[in-house]
């Protein structure tokens, strides 16, 4: 198959070699089960801190942004350093250069693209233009929720969403530089025009991945094609 896995950065934990070891431990497994296997890098705490000072100091929402989209990188030059030399040696800074590392039989990597979004959409867009057969979120939560779970105790998880039904969850949610969503909203609307099959789980232990991408068994968020015949959320609490 080929997957693309977005390693949110609140995952990966940059400053855990064990935690980021077991990541590139699990994505080159799967490599090695003969999958085409790409990963985008999330920011994090540090790119948190770097987007709080600067904040602070007058930058704008862009200027932001690519305060974040440089820390994504680093924290993607963190992956490639514990994957082999099946991986492309530096981030690819497009979607063409991920894919002609993927098409080379390479573990392509990225990090952020360009402001104004955040790495779940750089994960959609490579998945779509790469025709992945699945797209997972590795994030901090165990899935997309009613709201926002750290912040509601009586947040309820989606089983399954259509791709429409993310949409309108995640539309009110506010995007800033550096702000918390499980998915982001353009991520989203590529997620709805491709119909990539996505899910959405707590990436904290990487076998989840593993699991996922071999058994399609997971306790998080199915994201559905509109046209799937099978009830979502709202249809089974109608
Ligand atoms: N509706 C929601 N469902 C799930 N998580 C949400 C929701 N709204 C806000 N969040 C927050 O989004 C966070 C995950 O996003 P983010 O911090 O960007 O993680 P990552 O590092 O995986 O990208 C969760 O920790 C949660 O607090
Ligand atoms: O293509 C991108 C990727 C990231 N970012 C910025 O970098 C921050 C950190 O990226 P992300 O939110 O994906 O990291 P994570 O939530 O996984 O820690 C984002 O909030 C954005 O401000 C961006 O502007 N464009």
């Amino acid at each position: 198959m080929k997957i693309i896995v977005s390693l949110g950065g609140s995952v990966l934990a940059p400053r855990d070699p064990d935690r980021v070891g077991a990541h590139a431990t699990v994505i080159e497994g799967l490599a090695e089960e003969g999958h085409t296997v790409g990963a985008v890098v999330g920011g994090g705490t540090v790119a948190r801190e770097y987007i709080h000072t600067a904040r602070e100091l007058g930058a704008n929402e862009i200027e932001l942004d690519q305060l974040g989209v440089d820390t994504t990188r680093l924290n993607a030059r963190l992956l490639i350093a514990a994957l082999s030399e099946r991986a492309a040696t530096r981030p690819a800074r497009d979607y063409e250069t991920a894919g002609a590392a993927l098409r080379r039989g390479e573990i392509a990597v990225m990090g952020g693209v360009t402001p104004g979004q955040t790495t779940d959409a750089v994960s959609a867009a490579l998945a779509e233009y790469v025709n992945a057969d699945l797209l997972v979120y590795a994030t901090s939560v165990p899935g997309v929720f009613d709201a926002d779970p750290d912040e509601n105790p009586e947040a309820q998880r989606f089983e399954r969403l259509s791709a429409g039904e993310l949409v309108d969850v995640i539309a009110d949610i506010e995007m800033t530089a550096g702000s918390s969503a499980p998915v982001d909203l353009l991520a989203a609307k590529i997620i709805e025009r491709s119909g990539v099959r996505t899910v959405v789980l707590d990436g904290t232990d990487p076998e989840r991945v593993e699991r996922v991408v071999n058994t399609g068994e997971h306790h998080g968020t199915d994201i559905v094609p509109a046209e799937s015949d099978e009830p979502t959320y709202w249809a089974m609490n109608d």
